[in-house]
């Protein structure tokens, strides 16, 4: 038996519920052979980024290589970048490999507030990787800034589903926007998934009130990778990984002082042990 293969593309989170690390747990959760490519390392705890500190390009090509050459993988994933340079780089790696499937999680800030990619480079996801990607999976103020609009400008479901669609022009195939930061759904959280060839499908659950989310957008995104990877089409791959993440939220827990983790197991129906 070989088993479907996802690559992740992404920083390390120290706390182990974002990033490279809840990429990992995720595949394995959905049963998928999980690799790596780490863009930088963070020290980072439930109360935010303490420190950053970028990988060069040339060991990201190398990681990429050092994979794509031999292993192959059945699905690319990409998560925080943190520079134009890297970006680049993956972009062009992407290409180079022929991926089949690449979905691009467009991170630009964590939950506290930390800038996890340089602002000013921005046009390097819009142009180098954007075009690669089969699917993007922007929150709503990473939609904000890809679209040139001021923070906070998209309030309603019709901006959400306006956005969505502007976002293909950037060359994807599909665009999937989270809703998580809408502040006035209070008792769904919705997302938009938009196609080239299909009209804008909402992807609803009940909104559960914790405020322990930390990770909850790479994990949604890595949850879409691994039924990318086992091939699903995208609809379905995004309908399962709603599912997957809301499960994952019902189950997250305090763990530190600030912002607490998901649980991934929680797909699975049993209690994760001491809590
Ligand atoms: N309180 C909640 N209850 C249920 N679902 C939620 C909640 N908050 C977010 N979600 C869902 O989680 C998924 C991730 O969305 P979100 O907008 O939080 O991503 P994100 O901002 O990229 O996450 P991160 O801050 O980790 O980068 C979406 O499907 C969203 O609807
Ligand atoms: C490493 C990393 N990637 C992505 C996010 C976004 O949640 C985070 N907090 N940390």
């Amino acid at each position: 038996m070989k088993p479907f293969l996802a690559l992740t593309i992404a920083g390390s989170d120290s706390g182990g519920g974002a990033g490279i690390q809840a990429d990992l747990k995720t595949f394995q959760e959905l049963g998928v052979f999980g690799m790596s490519v780490i863009t930088a390392l963070t020290a980072q705890n439930s109360l935010g980024v303490h420190a950053v500190h970028p990988a060069p390009v040339s060991i990201i090509e190398a990681q990429i290589e050092a994979v794509l050459s031999d292993m192959g993988t059945d699905a690319v994933k990409t998560g925080m970048l943190y520079d134009g340079a890297i970006t680049e780089a993956v972009a062009w790696a992407i290409g180079r490999y022929g991926v089949p499937r690449v979905v691009v999680d467009p991170v630009l800030v964590a939950k506290g507030g930390s800038e996890l990619f340089r602002r000013e480079e921005l046009d390097a996801l819009r142009t180098k990787l954007l075009p690669a990607a089969e699917i993007v999976t922007p929150n709503l103020p990473e939609a904000c800034a890809l679209l040139g609009l001021p923070d906070g400008a998209l309030r309603t479901r019709r901006d959400m589903e306006q956005a969505a669609i502007a976002l293909l022009d950037f060359g994807s195939r599909y665009v999937l926007l989270k809703g998580g930061h809408l502040e006035n759904e209070e008792e769904e959280a919705a997302d938009v998934l938009a196609g080239r060839d299909d009209g804008p499908v909402w992807l609803s659950a009940p909104r559960i009130p914790t405020g322990h989310t930390h990770g909850t957008g790479c994990t949604t995104a890595a949850a879409l990778a691994a039924y990318m990877a086992r091939g699903y089409p995208v609809a379905e791959a995004a309908a399962a990984a709603k599912a997957f993440v809301t499960a994952a939220i019902r189950a997250s827990f305090p763990h530190g002082a600030g912002t607490g983790s998901l649980w991934h197991g929680a797909h699975r129906g049993e209690p994760g042990g001491r809590r």
